[in-house]
């Protein structure tokens, strides 16, 4: 569904990404992971369109991402969420969903002018959609508070329910269980698995490995700008390449 096939991205000579291949198939859950500066975050702003590679070709769907901006690639049907948190505090949770939406309302522009039933018609639909997103993330019940009042772990969900607005076929999600209690991690990991159900893809990046390794079908590991290891979790956990570069770092820790 989505493949990167040889990139490359170099930053004033440094380069960061070296022949990095890999194929997210769709409907899975694929997971990257590697060390800190690996290049993990190099690669999800290529795949929306915020930086070009310097070698290679990405694909989604059968169409080259190659020159295109990160609108068109959200229109082809690609939504992410980002490291650190990107909502609206001082709007409401309903708000926020609605306005993630709003490049795929069409209300023509005399509608807009002039108020009218149509346009209602359309922000109402809207509102009940944003309001199912919502309740796939089990914030429903807070549509009408501000985002600032969300624990963290809350405020990571309405990032996600508000990237599901774009209506993506693919959904990128950054670390999404940073910052959450143990309880919050498996419930978000349950409805991950649930937003897959309905056909949905999604691509992860993450550095708690037991959610990893838990969630994903494949996964793939970056270490210093290179694809070392791709597999199942079975299989990843297993590889000595991997131990040495990340787990047994991590264990060592
Ligand atoms: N715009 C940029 N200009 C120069 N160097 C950059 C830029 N963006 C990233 N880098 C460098 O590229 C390397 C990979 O960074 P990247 O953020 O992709 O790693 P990461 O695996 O996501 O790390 P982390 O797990 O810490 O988020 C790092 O050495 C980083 O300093």
């Amino acid at each position: 569904m989505l493949q990167f096939n040889q990139i490359s991205k170099e930053f004033g000579g440094l380069r960061v990404l070296d022949d990095v291949t890999f194929d997210v198939p769709e409907g899975s859950i694929f997971g990257l992971i590697g060390p800190n500066g690996a290049g993990k975050t190099t690669v999800f702003n290529l795949a929306t369109g915020l930086l070009q590679a310097s070698g290679g070709q990405i694909e989604f769907s059968g169409h080259s991402l190659g020159k295109l901006a990160p609108h068109q690639i959200t229109q082809l049907g690609i939504a992410r969420t980002f490291q650190n948190i990107r909502i609206f505090k001082d709007t409401s949770l309903l708000e926020n969903v609605v306005i993630g939406m709003h490049a795929h309302l069409d209300y023509g522009f005399g509608g807009l002018l002039s108020n009218s039933r149509s346009f209602q018609r359309i922000e109402a639909a809207a509102r009940e959609r944003a309001l199912e997103l919502l309740s796939w993330v089990k914030l429903d019940h807070k549509a009408d508070m501000l985002a600032d009042s969300l624990s963290y772990g809350e405020q990571r969900k309405l990032e996600f329910a508000r990237a599901l607005a774009t209506q993506p076929k693919l959904l990128l999600l950054d670390e999404p269980v940073a910052g959450m209690n143990s309880a919050e991690k498996s419930e978000l990991m349950t409805q991950i698995l649930s937003i897959r159900q309905r056909g949905y893809s999604i691509f992860l990046i993450e550095h708690d490995m037991r959610f990893v390794m838990g969630l994903c079908d494949r996964i793939a590991v970056l270490n210093f700008g290179r694809i070392i290891a791709q597999g199942p979790p079975d299989e990843i956990r297993n590889n000595p390449d991997v131990i040495e570069a990340y787990l047994g770092k991590e264990e060592d820790e």
